[in-house]
């Protein structure tokens, strides 16, 4: 049975953050992830995730300056501690929201440079040994160049390399099938031969990174083989509208959580012309 994770990054954006935990509940989402929880409490998420009876499937750790354009601080030589840092608050939250996975950034760096393939690795190495005493996995991603230009981590053979040459057990792969697409296609082997490592799946339409029942990959095939494979963990669903969260959300209608939900309100609070997106409603 293949269960969905909501990205509230770019889904739900119709409601403020907190709320988009309720709305997804409504929905029939039974989990969410999304880039990063730090500009709120690790309280406010978890009370978000409990009054919703939501699970944390993932988010990222910290990832330096982002504004100024940072991606992740993992392959930059002189950045460990920072890195360390982001670890240490990666687990404050992971320890209010019971997420078993954290995604570690890679940053934009050149892999061809043996100084940034030793940060990273090094950055790897601590980070999993320090997630893996609380339980959790760490997660790489390989990233495509037309969304991250620069980004180091851009090819999953590179990343399953090292995985695979790391051996630590909760060094896993995050394999974004809208990523592998544009960067390497052939998802469907990719997925049979990497499917021991991965530790997270997330979808898109390709080339529009819109929602999976559109453009160019045949997900009713790929959720198949992935059921097929037993990949028994959440699926994220990091793509953006194309017009309106619930407007899209036909090809996961046969997915949502069927039973009522015990908030229950939502649904009626929009059929009574109340603003769902406003607390209290
Ligand atoms: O851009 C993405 O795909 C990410 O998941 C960044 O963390």
């Amino acid at each position: 049975m293949l269960r969905f994770a909501a990205n509230l990054t770019m889904m739900f954006n119709e409601w403020p953050f907190l709320d988009r935990f309720d709305a997804a509940a409504d929905a029939g989402f039974e989990a969410v992830e999304y880039l990063f929880p730090y500009d709120f409490p690790p309280d406010a998420i978890a009370a978000r995730l409990e009054r919703n009876h939501l699970a944390q499937a993932l988010f990222n750790l910290p990832p330096g300056d982002w504004a100024a354009g940072e991606r992740g601080l993992a392959a930059l030589s002189g950045r460990l501690k920072e890195v360390q840092k982001s670890v240490e608050t990666g687990l404050a939250y992971a320890a209010a929201t019971g997420v078993k996975r954290l995604h570690l950034m890679s940053g934009i760096a050149d892999r061809r440079d043996a100084e940034s393939v030793e940060a990273y690795r090094k950055a790897v190495v601590w980070s999993a040994e320090k997630l893996g005493r609380s339980g959790v996995d760490l997660l790489l991603e390989p990233i495509n160049a037309r969304n991250m230009p620069g980004y180091f981590l851009n090819d999953f053979a590179f990343a399953e390399s090292l995985i695979r040459d790391l051996g630590l057990p909760n060094v896993k792969l995050q394999f974004d099938v809208y990523h592998r697409q544009i960067m390497q296609g052939d998802v469907t082997m990719a997925l049979r031969t990497l499917m021991p490592i991965i530790g997270y799946i997330q979808i898109a339409s390709v080339p529009s990174r819109h929602e999976p029942h559109e453009e160019e990959l045949n997900y009713p095939f790929l959720f198949e083989e992935i059921e097929r494979l037993r990949y028994d963990g959440f699926i994220g669903c990091e793509y953006v509208p194309r017009q309106g969260t619930l407007e899209g959300l036909g090809w996961f209608a046969p997915y949502a959580a069927k039973s009522a939900h015990p908030r229950g309100h939502w649904r009626a609070a929009v059929a009574d012309g109340l603003d769902p997106s406003r607390e209290g409603t």
